[in-house]
């Protein structure tokens, strides 16, 4: 049997304290290597802490979960992660961020010099390794938080709202080059957005989950062929998704005039 990068069974999540705030609530999934997976749902129904529970930063308070078929118990090796905002230390240079999970893991950075040059140039900043963040534009620093993420070959990469505070162009930019990136890379991707375009354009699968407390309503497979442009939002089969997501969020009561999940 083939062993998931992520499997969840019947997983719920209490946060302690007086309001013991139930987060999640008998999520099951099963989620396959390399598998580019899009995480929708509401505002406050547990997707970030679906994710910090699979970075094992959160206990979880019922049944099971296991990334690459081992039981989480605290950080497993072999995560990356990237948040909506880029956590880029300002007085290090580019290159010295992207080099800092090896320093966290004591690793030896001189091992690591080509590793960086490939993912500056995979995601066009072979002309910022010296850069500081600052002279950086938002979709730069963003492509420099990937590159941190992914340069001690994870074999999961947890995103969560990445480019939530980009504009929309860069976004965009943003989704097509993510997908270039993880074609070369292939780890298993969970990534967490608001946008229901953004999750099918970039998505193998899309989780739509409810309003808190979190539960996995349904598992969508996008099957549409890669590399994807832009243009392909503009095709049915991309419309008939989006659709058929946007109908899940009416019948929950959650939709905005835009279209996105609130
Ligand atoms: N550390 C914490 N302690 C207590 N409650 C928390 C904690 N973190 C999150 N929560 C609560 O758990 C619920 C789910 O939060 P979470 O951040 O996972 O949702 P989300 O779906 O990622 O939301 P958003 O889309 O707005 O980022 C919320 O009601 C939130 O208030």
């Amino acid at each position: 049997m083939s062993v998931s990068a992520v499997h969840a069974h019947n997983l719920s999540k209490q946060y302690p304290g007086s309001r013991g705030v139930q987060a999640l609530a008998g999520v099951s999934a099963d989620i396959g290597l390399e598998r580019f997976v899009s995480i929708l749902g509401p505002s406050g129904c547990g997707k970030s802490t679906f994710l910090r529970c699979v970075a094992g930063l959160e206990d979880v308070t019922g049944g099971e979960l296991s990334v690459n078929g081992k039981p989480v118990q605290g950080p497993p090796d072999d995560i990356g992660m990237v948040f909506q905002r880029d956590a880029l230390l300002e007085w290090r240079s580019i290159r010295k961020n992207i080099l800092l999970p090896v320093e966290f893991a004591k690793k030896q950075s001189s091992a690591y010099q080509e590793k960086v040059d490939y993912l500056l140039n995979l995601t066009g900043l072979s002309d910022f390794g010296s850069s500081y963040p600052r002279e950086l534009s938002g979709g730069m620093r963003q492509r420099a938080a990937i590159c941190r993420a992914l340069v001690d070959d994870p074999k999961l990469l947890l995103m969560d709202e990445p480019f939530g505070a980009l504009d929309a162009f860069t976004r965009d930019q943003m989704n097509v080059e993510l997908q270039r990136i993880w074609m070369q890379t292939r780890n298993t991707v969970l990534f967490v957005t608001h946008g229901i375009s953004e999750a099918v354009f970039l998505g193998d699968v899309v989780m739509v989950f409810s309003p808190r407390p979190g539960r996995l309503v349904e598992t969508i497979e996008i099957d549409l062929p890669r590399p994807r442009h832009l243009s392909v939002r503009e095709t049915p089969e991309f419309g008939r998704y989006v659709a058929h997501i946007r109908g899940i969020f009416e019948e929950m009561g959650l939709i905005n005039e835009k279209g996105a999940a609130v």
